[in-house]
């Protein structure tokens, strides 16, 4: 087992990966599960998956769970679910001391930490992350958040866990597309500030995909050690450091946006279409050299996630998709600073970006897309 610390100021935590740990659920714990009874908040999918294992756990060692299972997908990241998961913790009188169990991926990390964060002005709880995505980015650093009509996170709060459990074992009930649109997060490390992460991953991801739990754990952990590192050093995204984890995602939550927050658009899936036009964006500024915007589309397509605009099929033009831009929480007196690349592995947060550029750039993209 790997454990990576995050460094918090005055709130640290770890982040144990490896194979096995729902099975070891209570022992991990240890000391935190102050009661018999333990609120545990799931989705439907993990929960058939994973539930009897999580169950034994817990009922072996003197523990009484208590399943809140939601509809799985990004439309349990509501206002609905959050004021009906809030009451169901107070019907169940956890306290401020108490910890609340997220099982599953980045929606039910988002709103269960959500929910933690407004409970009583704040209860404990802890990430057990079942999917790549969760397990090499969601489930680490404290953000927590539901979608609204306007936008994608709009409504959240820094709030961070007591501990994170990513069971490698996990992923092997992870449908493809799932695991694919994880490893978008994965490689985002590598294009921020990584590049031999990035060739690492030319080099394995593709095994890494295809099940190799070797290179599986090693993505798992060096993916956490980057974000820990980073939010670490600026936990409440106040410095532009922690910006740097938004490469892809102003271009990618329009998309999901636009999209509908519905199936036909992975969040994963629309942050690697997100870093493909921030790369080809920053090579259209002249910034990066187009091979290289060409090398991270082409990186993408080669494990299968879509790399092109046109593949989305969407009924809007540039101008449409920045109006869901000015939603963005970088926005900044009306302008919006950008994450745009320099190099592979050299990400940077430009303020001088125009939208309106942005908005004909995307144009050529919806128009022509591919390369
Ligand atoms: N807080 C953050 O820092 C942060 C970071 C990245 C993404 N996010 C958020 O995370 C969300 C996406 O998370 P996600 O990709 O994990 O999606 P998800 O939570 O929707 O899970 C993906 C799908 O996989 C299923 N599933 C989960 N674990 C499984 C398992 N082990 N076996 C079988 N099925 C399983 C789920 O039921 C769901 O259908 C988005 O809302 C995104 O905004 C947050
Ligand atoms: O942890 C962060 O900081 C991130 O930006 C990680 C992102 O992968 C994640 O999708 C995050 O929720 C996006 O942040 P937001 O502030 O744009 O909602
Ligand atoms: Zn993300």
């Amino acid at each position: 087992m790997a454990v990576i610390p995050v460094a918090i100021a005055g709130r640290p935590y770890e982040v144990r990966v490896g194979a096995g740990l729902l099975a070891e659920l209570v022992p991990q714990c240890r000391g935190r599960l102050r009661k018999r009874a333990v609120p545990i908040v799931t989705d439907a999918n993990v929960h058939a998956a994973w539930g009897d294992v999580v169950e034994a756990s817990l009922r072996d060692n003197g523990h009484e769970p208590h399943w809140r299972i939601l509809p799985p997908g990004e439309q349990t990241k509501s206002w609905e679910e959050l004021a009906a998961t809030v009451n169901w913790l107070l019907a169940l009188e956890v306290e401020r001391g108490d910890h609340v169990i997220a099982l599953g991926g980045g929606v039910i990390g988002d709103l269960t930490g959500f929910c933690a964060a407004v409970l009583k002005r704040g209860c404990k709880f802890i990430q057990v992350p079942t999917t790549l995505l969760a397990q090499v980015d969601s489930s680490v650093g404290g953000k927590t958040a539901i979608n609204t009509p306007a936008g994608k996170n709009l409504v959240g709060a820094f709030h961070q866990p007591s501990l994170v459990l990513a069971d490698l074992s996990a992923l092997e009930t992870l449908p493809e597309r799932e695991l694919l649109a994880g490893y978008a997060e994965v490689v985002k490390y590598g294009l921020i500030d990584d590049a031999d992460f990035f060739s690492w991953c030319d080099a394995n991801g593709a095994k890494m995909i295809a099940g190799d739990s070797a290179l599986r754990e090693y993505a798992v952990s060096h993916s956490v050690a980057a974000k820990a590192r980073i939010v670490a050093e600026d936990e409440f995204e106040t410095t532009g450091r922690r910006a740097l984890l938004n490469l892809g995602h102003t271009f990618g939550h329009a998309l999901e946006a636009e999209t509908g927050f519905s199936a036909r658009l992975l969040h994963g899936e629309g942050v690697a279409l997100g870093m493909v036009l921030a790369a080809r964006y920053s090579a259209h500024l002249g910034l990066m050299a187009r091979t290289s915007a060409d090398h991270v589309a082409q990186h993408f397509s080669a494990v299968g996630l879509r790399a092109n605009l046109t593949e989305l099929g969407l009924d809007c033009d540039g101008a449409g998709l920045v109006r869901h831009m000015l939603h963005d929480k970088k926005m900044d007196a009306g302008a919006l600073p950008f994450l745009l690349m320099k190099g592979i592995g050299q990400t940077y947060l430009a303020k001088d970006v125009s939208l309106d550029d942005v908005a004909t750039f995307l144009d050529g993209e919806l128009a022509a897309g591919a390369n």
